[in-house]
């Protein structure tokens, strides 16, 4: 079977569109809203589970209005505007996150949904969204989805995997500078009255040398901040990243560790991630090293870090995220590292700026919007990339489906069949999941029974049609 893909948003020349088993097996396409979703006995019965379903397939695309869109965890205002500006009024907005029972119910009708970090839209609360088109995460971890089952549900899941970096490099950077002066404990004094004006602890940045653990978009942004304050930088990185500026790479996580007096986090939560900094790392860190971490908080062993603090092994630590953090304002914070005067504390504010939360508003609600609208699958996280033209004097039909043999073949064939001519055809896929998107003048001849036909294709996930 082939996985193999004509280029992102390339048209398949229509030779290959008609050997289409050839290039891969099980590309869909959709419309706006006339989704077919399937639960997990529907998935493996797929002509059955259509069949059953087909009445759907026989709306129109929903209008905009119809496309109900819930957004949680107080996403930035340019996030309505623009949806509101490409007609999409039907929107809820909810100030913190939500899960268990609420978030099922909040979110059982909705085609689209907006998180950021605090919201796990688990398989079995997926399950619970029968409707759903896409999911934007208006932040750039995507842990809390999971992605294997959104992906096998048909719904593409979108981020910004940009906007907020240079916040959370300034941060890292601040908080650098603040360990090493030894501010934290200076700052609790005062509160308390006291007045300790000593240099003892007190060290500039310059010339000291930082440590980044994960070089990626945000890792490399604090290295350029960092070397224009003077430190010398290191970094380790599971892939081999161009070195920016004077920066050098590290062979292993513990050549870092003993060189750096501070070391910084700047890796995903993955499996491979969690716990990897533990009471050994902490151990390989150099006396009186300060440790800061703003990735994820399951990627620190949280007691060994509060022991190594406790023990002055570290000289102290800036978090920005937590094992556990509260889902809202109104629970209480609990963290063995509170009260301790060596340690900054943040409540996962790292990429909470007026700046970053601005610009992650318009960049996911755009990347919805031209799913929605036109089918792109453009920046998607967990599906097969698709760039498409706009969807205009044409009837696009939007097909996903699992990737098995044959599902393409039918798909041409049924187009064949019924004698309707091919003027666009976009194809990727995955080892799962195949998407494709078929343009067509728009026919009386592709009318419901046609769409039914497509549909009732043994493999589809999901099936629309933009008109
Ligand atoms: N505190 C906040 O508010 C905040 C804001 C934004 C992002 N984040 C977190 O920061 C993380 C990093 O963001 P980014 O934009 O730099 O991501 P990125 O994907 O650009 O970079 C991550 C880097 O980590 C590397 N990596 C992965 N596993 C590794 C391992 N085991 N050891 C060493 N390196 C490893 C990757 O190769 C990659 O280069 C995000 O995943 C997110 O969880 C937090
Ligand atoms: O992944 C991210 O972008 C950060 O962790 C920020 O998450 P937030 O949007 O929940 O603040």
């Amino acid at each position: 079977m082939a996985t193999g893909a004509a280029g992102v948003g390339k048209v398949i020349p229509r030779a290959c569109r008609r050997a289409s088993t050839d290039i891969g097996d099980s590309p869909c396409f959709s419309g706006q809203g006339s989704m077919i979703p399937k639960t997990g006995a529907a998935r493996q019965s797929g002509r059955r589970a259509c069949r059953k379903k087909g009445s759907v397939v026989s709306n129109l695309s929903l209008p905009k209005d119809k496309i109900r869109i819930v957004l949680l965890e107080n996403i930035h205002d340019t996030a309505v505007a623009y949806l509101q500006s490409r007609g999409y009024h039907n929107i809820e907005r909810l100030k913190g996150a939500l899960d268990g029972d609420a978030l099922i119910d909040k979110i059982r009708d909705a085609h689209m949904i907006g998180i950021r970090s605090r919201t796990h839209l688990t398989r079995e609360v997926l399950d619970g969204a029968e409707k759903l088109l896409t999911v934007g995460c208006f932040c750039i971890g995507t842990n809390q989805v999971d992605l294997d089952a959104a992906k096998e549900k048909g719904v593409p899941v979108f981020n910004a995997p940009y906007s907020n970096t240079r916040s959370v490099a300034e941060l890292v950077v601040a908080e650098a500078i603040m360990l090493i002066r030894g501010i934290p404990q200076r700052n609790w004094g005062c509160h308390e009255g006291g007045w300790d004006k000593s240099a003892d602890g007190s060290h500039e940045v310059r010339g000291k040398t930082l440590g980044l653990v994960g070089y990626g978009h945000i890792g490399s942004q604090v290295s350029v901040l960092a070397e224009s304050f003077g430190m010398s930088v290191i970094y380790y990185d599971i892939v081999e990243k161009l070195a920016i500026g004077n920066a050098r790479p590290c062979d292993s996580l513990t050549a870092l560790l003993e060189q750096a007096d501070v070391v910084s986090l700047h890796v995903p939560d993955t499996p491979e991630t969690r716990g990897l900094i533990g009471a050994n790392e902490i151990a390989a860190m150099k006396q009186g090293a300060h440790l800061i971490n703003a990735s994820r908080g399951l990627v620190v062993d949280i007691d060994a870090l509060a022991t190594a603090l406790k023990s002055e092994k570290l000289a102290g630590a800036a978090i920005d995220v937590f094992p556990k953090e509260p889902a809202s304002a109104k629970e209480i914070f609990e963290s063995p590292l509170r009260g301790l005067r060596n340690v900054l504390l943040t409540p996962h504010v790292g990429g909470s700026t007026v700046e970053a939360q601005a610009g992650i508003g318009r960049e996911v609600a755009e990347k919805l919007v031209k799913y929605s609208d036109d089918g792109s699958t453009l920046g998607a996280v967990n599906f097969p990339e698709v760039a498409l033209p706009q969807q205009a004097k044409v009837t696009r039909f939007l097909h996903i489906h699992r990737n098995v043999p044959g599902v393409m073949s039918q798909i041409n064939d049924l187009f064949s069949r019924h004698d309707i001519n091919i003027s666009g055809q976009y194809l990727m896929t995955d080892p799962q999941v195949g998407y494709v998107v078929v343009d067509v003048q728009k026919d009386l001849k592709a009318g419901e029974g046609f769409r039914k036909a497509l549909a009732a294709i043994p493999g589809t996930l999901r099936f629309r049609f933009l008109n």
